[in-house]
């Protein structure tokens, strides 16, 4: 009933809940005396007909009614703030973690689940730490007390409702693990259900275009009903489980009350004295139904809490102590690579220790972008040696690495903002007159100028921009992160010529200082590299320059060929039109 990984979360924040039950528990004394008060009241006007200092007691009854309404306020106060804490350090160590998994996240959570699981997931928790938990501990205080307090009243009657009380804890035991069940298919589903959404609001144009959005629409309609029955399932289960605590709790109550009055029949126990058994009898089961409520709640956090554990749990983390200042060297000796047990990269061995531009050349599914993507320090499980400056890259601190490489690929992600912002990400201490620079680098300052400037709008995804604008607008960004080493992963590719010639004039604009590592399927873009290097089916079967390989390498010769052909064939068909 107690998730302890959670509660360890509380740390210094446990006082809260310390001092919630504390004031709840309080509440209830007030709320005892208020009642021993009236009973005391009602023996004197039975016995006596009259009620002495009528007044001052009235005034005794109000005050505790106030002192009880400001415990409870306190009990709202320390609620929230018990969960607060919890919320934001929760937030904080999925977004680091996710930022240490790097684009390789995805292979563990969706981007739909992590939302909801950041989002609603979280919000889940607040219940469980600031509500749930609490109510916890009262409920097991509250029937102790009032037991302590009836028990001199009238034992018998108080000790049958104190052997009633366990009756709701055991019910919430036996739905337990039931619930635990469902609700991690109700969350597994919820999440399929936004990942299908989010998939599907993100291609919208694509499935406009091919008439599939008929064909989504019926996909996601089976997905919704069947969130729509788990949902309806859960709902079930916790309407049950509540009826039963109901039954306990009223039932109890009634019995309690039944042998009171029995009690004051026979003449045991005298008017006031029912009384106090009448109106403190559901005192008795009212904190433990009211954690019966919480806790359906707190299970569908505690749910949520596993998937977020499961995500916190995978091993990655940026403890590598090892910086590293300038590259000036990358070496790969014998180092293989797979994502899952397919290699993908066999006995790759080469080295660059000079400026320049360094072509990686292959035909598709080679192995060229998983280069880079070890390159740029996204996998640590290669075997062989990865290493800038004779260094280990899985044993260099990726905040480090990650100052002296840049990577631009062929889909670069612009964010919403304005061209300011997103060139802010590139280097934060930029400032206007290097933005402007670097815009008019890449073509894109007098475009810029005629909108906003600096300040131009940019829509989510860049969506407002041209294919090469996006491009260009990410080079210049990359151009401000300014470091020793740049991959380009096709980053010419699918965008217009004046474009592409901008960018390439500026990669080669490099090559005296900066190490270039140039992925280019258009191989003319490598033929005044300083070296290329010819990879197929993860092997490295040549390297040398451009003319020496036209001449010993017959895959490179082929795939200069055929990229001839291809370019050929479309300019004779554009002739044609
Ligand atoms: N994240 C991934 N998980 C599993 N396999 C992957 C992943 N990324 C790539 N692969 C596989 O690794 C192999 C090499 O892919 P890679 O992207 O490195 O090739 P490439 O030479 O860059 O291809 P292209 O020129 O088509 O971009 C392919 O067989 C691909 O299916």
């Amino acid at each position: 009933m107690i998730n302890k990984r959670l509660v360890s979360y509380l740390k210094e924040d446990k006082k809260y809940v310390y001092l919630q039950v504390l004031m709840q528990w309080l509440g209830l004394i007030a709320q005892i005396i208020i009642v021993v008060i009236i009973a005391g009241m009602v023996n004197e006007l039975y016995s006596k007909g009259k009620i002495n200092y009528f007044f001052i007691k009235i005034v005794i009854i109000v005050v505790l009614i106030l002192i009880k309404g400001y415990f409870g306020k306190l009990v709202s106060v320390y609620s929230f703030k018990a969960g607060k804490n919890i919320k934001a350090k929760l937030r904080c160590d999925i977004y680091k973690k996710v930022l240490l998994l790097n684009n390789h996240y995805n292979k563990i959570i969706s981007t739909a689940s992590l939302t909801q699981l950041m989002s609603e997931g979280v919000e889940q928790l607040e219940i469980y730490f600031g509500k749930y938990l609490p109510q916890f501990f009262y409920s097991m205080i509250a029937p102790v007390t009032l037991f302590i307090v009836l028990g001199q009243v009238e034992f018998k009657g108080a000790l049958v409702l104190f052997i009633c009380v366990p009756l709701i804890p055991m019910s919430i035991v036996l739905v337990q693990k039931f619930a635990k069940r469902l609700l991690s298919k109700y969350w597994g589903l919820y999440g399929n259900l936004a990942e299908r959404f989010l998939d599907n609001v993100r291609g919208l144009t694509t499935l406009k275009g091919y008439r599939g959005d008929s064909f989504k629409h019926v996909e996601m309609n089976e997905e919704a009903q069947r969130f729509r029955n788990v949902t309806m399932k859960v709902l079930v289960m916790q309407l049950n489980s509540i009826s039963i605590m109901d039954l306990v709790a009223y039932g109890g109550a009634a019995l309690g009350i039944i042998i009171s009055l029995y009690s004051y029949q026979v003449g045991s126990i005298n008017l006031g004295q029912t009384f106090m058994m009448i109106m403190l009898s559901a005192e008795y089961f009212i904190p433990l139904r009211l954690l019966g409520s919480f806790f359906h709640i707190a299970m569908n956090g505690n749910a949520a809490s596993e998937k977020i554990f499961k995500l916190l749990d995978v091993s990655i983390t940026d403890d590598k102590e090892l910086e590293i200042g300038d590259i000036n060297e990358i070496e790969i000796r014998d180092l293989s690579f797979g994502y899952d047990e397919k290699i993908v990269l066999k006995d790759v061995s080469l080295k660059i220790n000079q400026p320049g531009i360094y072509g990686i050349v292959g035909s598709s599914g080679s192995g060229k972008s998983t280069i880079a993507k070890l390159l740029m320090g996204y996998y640590d499980n290669y075997q062989g040696k990865l290493a800038y400056n004779n260094k280990q890259i899985n044993e260099i601190k990726h905040t480090s690495l990650m100052k002296q490489i840049t990577m631009v690929e062929h889909d670069p992600y612009i964010f919403v903002g304005t061209v300011r912002s997103n060139l802010l990400d590139g280097n934060c201490n930029s400032d206007d007159t290097m933005m402007i620079d670097v815009l008019k680098k890449v073509n894109l300052w007098n475009y810029f100028e005629g909108i906003n400037g600096l300040d131009s709008e940019i829509e989510e995804r860049g969506n407002n921009l041209s294919g090469g604008q996006k491009q260009r607008l990410s080079i210049a960004r990359a151009l401000l992160h300014d470091t020793k080493v740049y991959i380009f992963d096709e980053a010419t590719s699918n965008i217009d010529i004046e474009s592409e010639e901008i960018i390439m004039r500026l990669i080669y604009q490099m090559q005296d200082e900066k190490i270039v590592i140039l992925i280019s399927h258009r191989l003319a873009s490598v033929e005044n590299s300083k070296c290329n290097y010819v990879f197929s089916h993860g092997k490295l079967i040549g390297f040398d320059s451009h003319d020496k390989l036209m001449k010993d390498n017959k895959e490179y010769r082929n795939l200069v060929n055929t990229q001839k052909e291809i370019e050929n064939y479309g300019g004779n068909t554009s002739e044609k039109t």
